[in-house]
């Protein structure tokens, strides 16, 4: 017998039906052990996410103010789906019950008090599935994240899974029941409710099916198969139904949210298949994601981008001749608390390529200080409103012309190109241009490699 860990995506359990679709996509395989899953997403384009609703919930306890709309928002989201599972009353009362009294709890630190009410999307829906699972006659239970071991380390909305995690949770693989479990918050070591960052959900996923040793970790979202480009920029892009954890990698780091980019690591590291698949359409192939693609035809197998990044340019001659001159610029970098994305260089040049968000002109300002007293550069130039854009493909190394045709589609659709930086491991190119060109530029490369 196999073992699958599923997971779940808010959009497939955006309302009672979607809860009813999920619980028969669990029941159709016996090897469906671990269920997890994220809080009811948007029904349609308009509506607000229940994670959403409670991070404003959250500020509006902090603040004092509009507490009571927005509880009763989410209470008559959770009302609309108890009713609809023909759920007894006595689950919305807990429901009610559990989101007044955390609430009421420590306000004192703003971080770490949004995360345990933002986890309480995840707590519902997952005592929702069980106890609708349950009510139908079938063996599942709710299993909390603090007794079955998922530690995380103590950062808040930040956090990230410890060591020790896996050896506890391995324990799920012998329970006597099927477990839904929710996704996306743990806890620290001092007890503390942590929460991944958004979209954590597919983390907790791969962590159990890491931890398990599932056979595949199946990701259950609301698209047929990941595709070349973001079905939202792209109209009918290309399907991409295998695919290598490096190429997802890349790509869902440079902006395909259908996965976190975050979540493929633990699922790499323990050498389990991903399969992306539809809960809207569960007869579709999905897309395979594993070490290695058995269709090497395609050179590239993505584009993705995102925008509002910003660069610090410095050029300086004889910059090559200066030992440690990078280093120097890096730790600069560092003291300001600065994660950076790029280092695209060249012989007198190096740009650093940091998220727009955290570089506040503040930041910026000692910044720029520090570089001109201790680097003394020739020039310095901060650009922000970025966007970058990369092309991916494990089979662009061994194609010659990759990178003209990526330029050639750029310069067709009149994209003005402000920097080129090839990986590392020839399995990616990125190209940094104008947030505005950005959607301009993901069309015309889709185009160029998928549209032949
Ligand atoms: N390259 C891509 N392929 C498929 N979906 C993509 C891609 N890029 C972005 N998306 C978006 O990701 C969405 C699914 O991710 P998400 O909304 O997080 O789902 P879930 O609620 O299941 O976690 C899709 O509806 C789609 O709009
Ligand atoms: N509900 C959380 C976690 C998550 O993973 O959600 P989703 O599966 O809907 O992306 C969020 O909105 O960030």
């Amino acid at each position: 017998m196999a073992l699958k860990v599923c997971k779940f995506g808010g959009t497939s359990l955006a309302s009672a039906d979607q809860f009813r679709k999920v619980a028969a996509i669990a029941l159709a395989d016996a090897d469906r052990k671990i269920v997890v899953v994220s809080a009811p997403g948007k029904r349609d384009k308009p509506d607000t996410k229940v994670t959403d609703l409670l991070i404003a919930y959250a500020e509006a306890k902090l603040n004092g103010t509009g507490v009571e709309q927005v509880a009763q928002t989410i209470l008559d989201r959770f009302a609309g789906i108890i009713e609809g599972l023909e759920l007894p009353r006595e689950e919305f009362e807990q429901i009610a019950g559990l989101l007044k009294s955390r609430g009421e709890g420590d306000r004192s630190h703003r971080a770490r008090y949004t995360d345990s009410i933002k986890a309480l999307g995840e707590e519902f829906s997952a005592r929702l599935l069980a106890a609708f699972l349950h009510k139908e006659g079938h063996d599942f239970i709710y299993v909390d994240p603090k007794e079955a071991g998922l530690v995380l380390s103590d950062e808040p909305g930040n956090a990230q899974v410890l060591p020790e995690s896996y050896e506890l949770l391995r324990s799920l693989r012998d329970n006597a029941h099927r477990i839904i479990f929710p996704g996306f918050y743990g806890y620290a070591k001092n007890g503390n409710l942590v929460a991944f960052p958004r979209g954590g959900s597919d983390i907790t996923g791969a962590i159990l099916a890491a931890a398990v040793q599932a056979d595949v970790y199946e990701n259950f979202t609301d698209v047929d198969n990941v595709f070349a480009a973001d079905p939202r920029i792209v109209d009918n892009p290309a399907a991409i139904h295998e695919m290598t954890y490096a190429e997802m990698r890349e790509l869902s780091y440079a902006g395909f949210s259908v996965l976190h980019d975050e979540a493929l690591q633990p699922a790499f590291n323990a050498k389990i298949p991903v399969h992306i698949r539809n809960t809207n359409n569960p007869e579709s192939r999905g897309t395979l994601i594993s070490l290695e693609r058995h269709n090497h035809e395609l050179p590239v197998v993505g584009v993705a981008g995102s925008s509002d990044f910003c660069s610090i340019f410095l050029s300086k001659y004889l910059m090559n001749r200066e030992k440690g001159f990078g280093r120097r610029l890096l730790q600069i970098i560092e003291d300001a608390d600065l994660s950076y994305e790029h280092t695209p260089s060249g012989i007198d040049h190096i740009s650093v390529i940091i998220k727009e968000s955290t570089f506040t002109s503040e930041v910026e300002q000692q910044v720029l200080q520090r570089i001109r007293a201790e680097l003394q550069p020739d020039k310095l130039i901060v650009q922000r409103g970025i966007a970058l854009i990369m092309i991916v493909g494990d089979g662009m190394s061994k194609q010659i012309g990759v990178a003209k045709r990526a330029t050639g589609a750029l310069a067709d659709a009149r994209v003005n190109l402000e920097m080129i930086n090839q990986g590392a491991s020839e399995s990616s190119i990125m190209f940094g241009i104008q947030n505005s060109d950005m959607n301009k530029a993901i069309v015309a490369l889709h185009g160029a490699f998928f549209n032949s």
